[in-house]
C-alpha cells in the first residue's frame, strides 16, 4: 500500500474510467426510501449496472477481508465507512462490469465520500436521483424489510436517520445547488415511484 507503483496503478485505472466516458447516476435517499427497489427496476429498462455501496460493503464482510470487522462494526452503528474502502470496491466493480453506465446507490453518503470519489475517478455524476420519504414511512419499511440485516433494528435505524440528516442531506444539497438533483416523492407505492423515476431517464 502506498508505493509509487500503487499510485501509478490507481492513476491508470482512474483514467481508464475517465477516458471511457462513463455515465454515473447517484441514487440517494434515506435508509428505506426505496433506492434498491427502484434501481432494480431501472436496470431492467435502461441498461445500467446497479452498484449498491451497502451491498458491496456487506459482500466485503462476507469475503473475510481484513477490513471486514471494521466494516461490520460501522454498519452496526450506522456509521459511514471511510471513503477509501468504499471507493475501492465501487471502482473495482465498475471496471469489472465492462459497462459504461452505472447507478451508484447509497453513495456518496457524506462530503468525504463525494470529494474522494471525484478526486480518484475524475467522474462527475450526470444527475442525482433523490428519493424523498418521511422518516416514519422509512422506519416502517426498514422494520418490515426482513433481509436479516444487522442494522435494521430500531436502535440502529435511529442512528442511520441522524447520519442521513447530518451528513447525507448536505451532499444532496450540494448537487442541488449545481442543478443536478431530481427529487422524487418516494412515499408513494412502488409503481408510482417508478413512473416518476422513469420520466427522469426518458
Ligand atoms: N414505494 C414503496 N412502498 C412501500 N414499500 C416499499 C417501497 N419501496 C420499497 N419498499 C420496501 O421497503 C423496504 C426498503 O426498500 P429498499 O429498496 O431496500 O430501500 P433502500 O435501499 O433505500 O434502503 C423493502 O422491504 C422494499 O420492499
Ligand atoms: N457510502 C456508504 C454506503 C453505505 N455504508 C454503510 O452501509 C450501511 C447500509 O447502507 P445501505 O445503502 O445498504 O442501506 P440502505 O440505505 O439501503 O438501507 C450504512 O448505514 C453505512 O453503515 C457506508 O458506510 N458508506
Ligand atoms: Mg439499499
Amino acid at each position: 500500500m502506498g508505493t509509487v507503483a500503487d499510485s501509478a496503478n490507481k492513476e491508470a485505472s482512474g483514467s481508464l474510467l475517465a477516458n471511457k466516458k462513463v455515465t454515473v447516476v447517484f441514487v440517494l435517499g434515506g435508509p428505506g426510501s426505496g433506492k434498491g427497489t427502484q434501481c432494480a427496476n431501472i436496470v431492467q429498462q435502461f441498461g445500467y449496472t446497479h452498484l449498491s455501496a451497502g451491498d458491496l460493503l456487506r459482500a466485503e464482510i462476507k469475503s473475510g477481508s481484513e477490513n471486514g470487522t471494521m466494516i461490520q462494526n460501522m454498519i452496526k452503528e450506522g456509521k459511514i465507512v471511510p471513503s477509501e474502502v468504499t471507493i475501492k470496491l465501487l471502482h473495482r466493480a465498475m471496471l469489472e462490469s465492462g459497462n459504461d453506465k452505472f447507478l451508484i446507490d447509497g453513495f456518496p453518503r457524506n462530503e468525504e465520500n463525494r470529494a474522494a470519489f471525484e478526486a480518484v475517478t475524475k467522474i462527475e455524476p450526470a444527475f442525482v436521483l433523490y428519493f424523498d420519504c418521511p422518516e416514519e414511512e422509512m422506519e416502517r419499511r426498514l422494520l418490515g424489510r426482513n433481509q436479516g440485516r444487522e442494522d435494521d433494528n430500531i436502535e440502529t435505524i435511529r442512528k442511520r436517520f441522524k447520519v442521513f440528516l447530518d451528513s447525507s442531506l448536505p451532499v444532496i444539497e450540494y448537487y442541488n445547488s449545481k442543478g443536478k438533483v431530481h427529487k422524487i416523492d418516494a412515499a408513494k407505492p412502488v409503481e408510482d415511484v417508478f413512473a416518476a423515476t422513469k420520466a427522469v431517464f426518458a
